[in-house]
């Protein structure tokens, strides 16, 4: 076998199940153009992955707007309750997170965001999040002392598995460079299937890079295969 085998899979949230990085972006850019700035991808690449108040703070700094972090976020927040109502998830992410849950692997999510915003999102996906045996949310979690690109929240994911795994048994799936680079300080695998734009040149530290979840073959890691 090419990978080393696992037993346990911890799945990211924001771009890798659901489709929701563009409505972040679109929310960014709608609150930067009323200050007369220009969201550019070149700066939500490096927010990928970043805790609410992270992408925040970063965003003030790198366009000078004349907003608190409070401010911003609040600006922000009007726009997700409108436009994350209707978040789908990724293309591949109910048939790969149902086939794993089926064959009895232990799954489970660890995402940068906060319950809050957990629940916003997945309020039209709420079986779908009874799949995972428990959800790690950064923002909100007091263990998490770090967002991603720290492997903290990694750590504490594999830790609240009952029978807790060693990190080379854990199988990460991110869409973004700072999780992929949280992954492997965890010394976990990391399948990345980020965003078409980013530049694989920073992701060469993932064990794999696929353009889609559909792409994935779960025997390469030493699970259960599709029937
Ligand atoms: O309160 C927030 N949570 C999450 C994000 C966004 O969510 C992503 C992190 O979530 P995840 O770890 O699930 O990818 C970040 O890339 C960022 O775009 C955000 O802006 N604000
Ligand atoms: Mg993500």
């Amino acid at each position: 076998m090419q990978f080393k085998k696992v037993t346990h899979v911890i799945f990211d949230l924001d771009g890798l199940l659901i489709d929701s990085e563009k409505l972040y972006t679109e929310a960014f850019e709608t609150v930067c153009s009323k200050y007369g700035k220009i969201f550019t991808w070149e700066i939500k690449a490096s927010l990928l992955g970043f805790q609410g108040y992270e992408c925040a703070d970063k965003i003030i700094k790198e366009l000078n707007l004349p907003l608190t972090r409070e401010e911003f976020m609040t600006e922000c927040q009007t726009i997700y309750e409108r436009v994350f109502k209707n978040v789908e998830l990724m293309p591949g992410a109910q048939k790969l997170v149902e086939h794993l849950y089926r064959k009895g692997v232990p799954i489970a999510l660890a995402t940068s965001s906060s319950q809050d915003s957990v629940d916003m999102k997945m309020q039209n996906h709420k079986s779908f999040l009874n799949y995972f045996h428990h959800c790690i949310m950064g923002s909100s979690d007091p263990d998490v002392t770090k967002g991603k690109p720290d492997p903290a929240i990694f750590i504490v994911c594999a830790s609240r598995f009952p029978d807790k795994p060693a990190h080379e048994n854990c199988l990460v799936f991110e869409d973004a460079i700072n999780g992929v680079k949280a992954a492997c300080a965890a010394n976990m695998q990391v399948v990345a299937v980020p965003d078409p734009r980013i530049d694989r040149e920073q992701l060469k530290n993932a064990t794999l890079v696929l353009n889609s979840l559909e792409e994935f073959q779960p025997e390469l890691f030493g699970l259960p295969n599709y029937d």
